[in-house]
């Protein structure tokens, strides 16, 4: 029997490739790419450092422009927009949690969190009231007011997630959002992540850590610029990961991590 509301794709990769060229030297960072991200699931990219996984995120982003290839999201080709358009539909349709953080440091975390609002044209009482209640949601209320300096590394992500969430993104990409975190602050971003998804939310996440790959329902591999791997883990309900870890240990090394 067929389900009555079969996944669907929110966007779609077709044939990507990312040459990066330095002299007379090239570099094939993402080689003939072709995937489906399924709407509602929550998709991990692994692999090893250098493998392609920032690359590849950046074009499924419109972050930067593919060599060749296409992206489609909700059917519309991304790359084939000019830049201004691109940046205002980015602003829209998708949140993006960088490894780095990123917030600007003389703006307060609420200002932060604003920012891409006003960006969309969105008006500003309802963008600041919204950007209050997400910092309430990730736990920042009181650090609302504050520069990202006087705040910790996790409050500094959970205010980047918050930023990455004003618009109501469809979907949302985080690239290694634990990178720069200890482990209990981690274990704090993955768990909002998490809940976030089980609300509802489309997530693409980049780790190369096999803890925070267990939250995804499915697990893309990336080896030397290709997808050397792709499986369905079903949905983390929460419970005891050692079970996922092993599954995911297994699948990852045997699709060319170490
Ligand atoms: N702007 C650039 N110019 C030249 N080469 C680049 C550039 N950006 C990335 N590369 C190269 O492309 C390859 C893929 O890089 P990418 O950052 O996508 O890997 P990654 O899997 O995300 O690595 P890591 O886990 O270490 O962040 C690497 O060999 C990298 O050196």
């Amino acid at each position: 029997m067929t389900s009555p509301h079969p996944p669907s794709a929110i966007l779609t990769a077709d044939g990507l490739c990312k040459t990066y060229s330095s002299g007379n030297q090239q570099h094939h960072a993402v080689r003939n790419v072709t995937v489906d991200i399924v709407e509602g699931e929550f998709t991990v990219i692994m692999g090893n450092s250098g493998s392609g996984k920032s690359s590849l995120l950046y074009l499924l982003s419109g972050l930067e422009q593919a060599t060749a290839g296409h992206v489609l999201f909700k059917g519309k080709d991304i790359h084939a927009l000019p830049q201004k358009e691109l940046a205002k539909f980015r602003a829209k349709e998708m949140g993006y949690i960088y490894q780095s953080i990123n917030l600007i440091p003389d703006l307060t975390l609420l200002e932060n969190v604003s920012l891409p609002g006003y960006v969309a044209g969105r008006p500003k009482a309802e963008v600041k009231r919204e950007a209050a209640a997400l910092l309430e949601q990730m736990g920042l209320a009181s650090e609302s007011g504050r520069l990202p300096m006087q705040t910790s590394g996790g409050q500094q992500q959970r205010g980047a997630i918050a930023r990455a969430l004003i618009n109501k993104p469809p979907l949302l990409f985080a690239d290694e959002p634990t990178g720069s975190l200890n482990y209990d602050q981690g274990v704090s971003v993955l768990n909002l992540l998490t809940k976030l998804n089980h609300g509802g939310q489309s997530i693409v996440m980049v780790t190369h850590d096999i803890k925070a790959a267990c939250r995804g329902d499915r697990i893309i591999v990336i080896s030397d610029g290709k997808i050397s791997g792709d499986i369905q883990l079903g949905r983390y309900d929460g419970g005891d990961m050692s079970e996922r870890e092993s599954i995911v240990f297994a699948f990852a090394t045997k699709e060319g991590r170490p």
